[in-house]
């Protein structure tokens, strides 16, 4: 039978809206969100009500008709802890969501909008590997801080998509490989995928790793301590130092990838050295990952947004090449592993999970 999918991705500076009929893509739109309009939103679900009329506007105009369609898939949330998988969103994971209950990412509006729209037209709504998919091995959950434990936050959804596609094209199974993805998006994650699973990762929200188009990544605690202490921020302004405001934003004015490649090339020095810093940061932490992996790295693999730089890559690829091969995926393959997820659930090929 005929599965006609409504795929919705909301990211930190996009909503990506698609339409696909079993594993065929019919229309695909990515809606980019100006950071001005973005900030006016205090919450994230704030914005709720916005992304939600901007994809249905889309749809709108695309002509589509809502009543043909037999499921709506979101990209998942911060939610607790979970297994890589497609689950049925349900009353548990709207309320935590509502809730923010692990934060606040433009993600956790996926399956709430999906839910939203799925349910007048009584058909299921899904998400597909959510951004909390945690497959951490008990080393990388220590800090030395005894009351700080890190927690798996990152691109799960394309980190695992991409790396499945990389092995196909490498003629191997995937969990018979060792590989390094570095998702360059809006957020960057850098994750140890070691036999299949991610075993560690930097969190691309919480202030870890490098630093991103709109994320600090990681800086000195002592410094930053004193500052929140000092009395001259806000614990808001101090959030949006590290997610939002942090980063190439804050140096440049721009979270825009295309906007910082032509202001390198019009002979920008101050966008030149922040691009070069944040190649350098990520190159870092793929040389971190390299260790998690005790140098056994099959591939090291580039994607999201910022991986369509020949730039961006070549400068990472003169650090890390000697691990391993680097290979390029620009952009994402969220869309087809959201609608190929529902899928799998859908044909009983795999059993669909219930939060809780
Ligand atoms: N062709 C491109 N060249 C340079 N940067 C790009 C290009 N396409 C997207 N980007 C940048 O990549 C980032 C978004 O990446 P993406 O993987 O879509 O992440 P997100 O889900 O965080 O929105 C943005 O900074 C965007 O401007
Ligand atoms: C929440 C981790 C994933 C992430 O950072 O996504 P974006 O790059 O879309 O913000």
């Amino acid at each position: 039978m005929t599965q006609l999918l409504l795929i919705i991705n909301p990211g930190s500076t996009s909503t990506k809206v698609a339409l696909f009929e079993n594993q065929t893509q019919l229309i695909k739109k990515t809606i980019n969100h100006d950071p001005v309009t973005l900030k006016q939103f205090k919450r994230m679900i704030d914005q709720y009500d916005f992304r939600k009329q901007t994809i249905l506007d889309f749809l709108k105009e695309s002509n589509v008709n809502l009543n043909h369609l037999t499921a709506v898939v979101g990209r998942g949330g911060l939610l607790k802890p979970l297994a890589s998988g497609t689950y049925l969103v349900n009353d548990q994971m709207k309320q935590d969501l509502q809730n923010a209950i692990r934060g606040e990412h433009a993600s956790n509006l996926g399956a709430l909008i999906a839910s939203a729209i799925a349910e007048p037209l009584h058909i299921p709504a899904y998400i597909v590997d959510p951004v909390v998919v945690d497959e951490m091995h008990d080393l990388a959950r220590y800090t030395g801080m005894k009351d700080i434990q890190r927690v798996s936050t990152f691109h799960a959804l394309n980190q695992k998509a991409v790396a499945k596609r990389a092995a196909l094209d490498m003629g191997k199974p995937y969990d018979s490989l060792n590989l390094i993805v570095a998702h360059l998006g809006g957020g960057i994650s850098v994750g140890s995928h070691q036999k299949g699973k991610v075993i560690d990762v930097n969190n691309a929200l919480d202030g870890d790793g490098p630093m991103s188009p709109e994320r600090s990544g990681s800086v000195p605690l002592g410094p930053l301590y004193r500052m929140c202490f000092s009395g001259q921020y806000t614990l808001d302004q101090i959030k949006r130092m590290n997610y939002g405001e942090g980063g190439m934003v804050a140096y440049l004015g721009t979270n825009d990838g295309i906007e910082i490649m032509k202001k390198i090339k019009s002979g920008d020095e101050l966008a030149s050295k922040i691009h070069e810093v944040m190649c350098y940061q990520i190159s870092k932490e793929i040389g971190a990952a390299s260790t998690v992996l005790k140098g056994q790295v099959d591939a090291i693999i580039l994607t999201g947004g910022f991986a369509y730089n020949t730039l961006t890559t070549d400068l990472i690829k003169s650090r890390v090449d000697f691990i391993a091969p680097v290979l390029i995926y620009p952009g994402e393959d969220e869309m087809l592993a959201l609608a190929e997820g529902a899928l799998r659930v859908i044909h009983h090929e795999e059993e669909v999970k219930v939060y809780a």
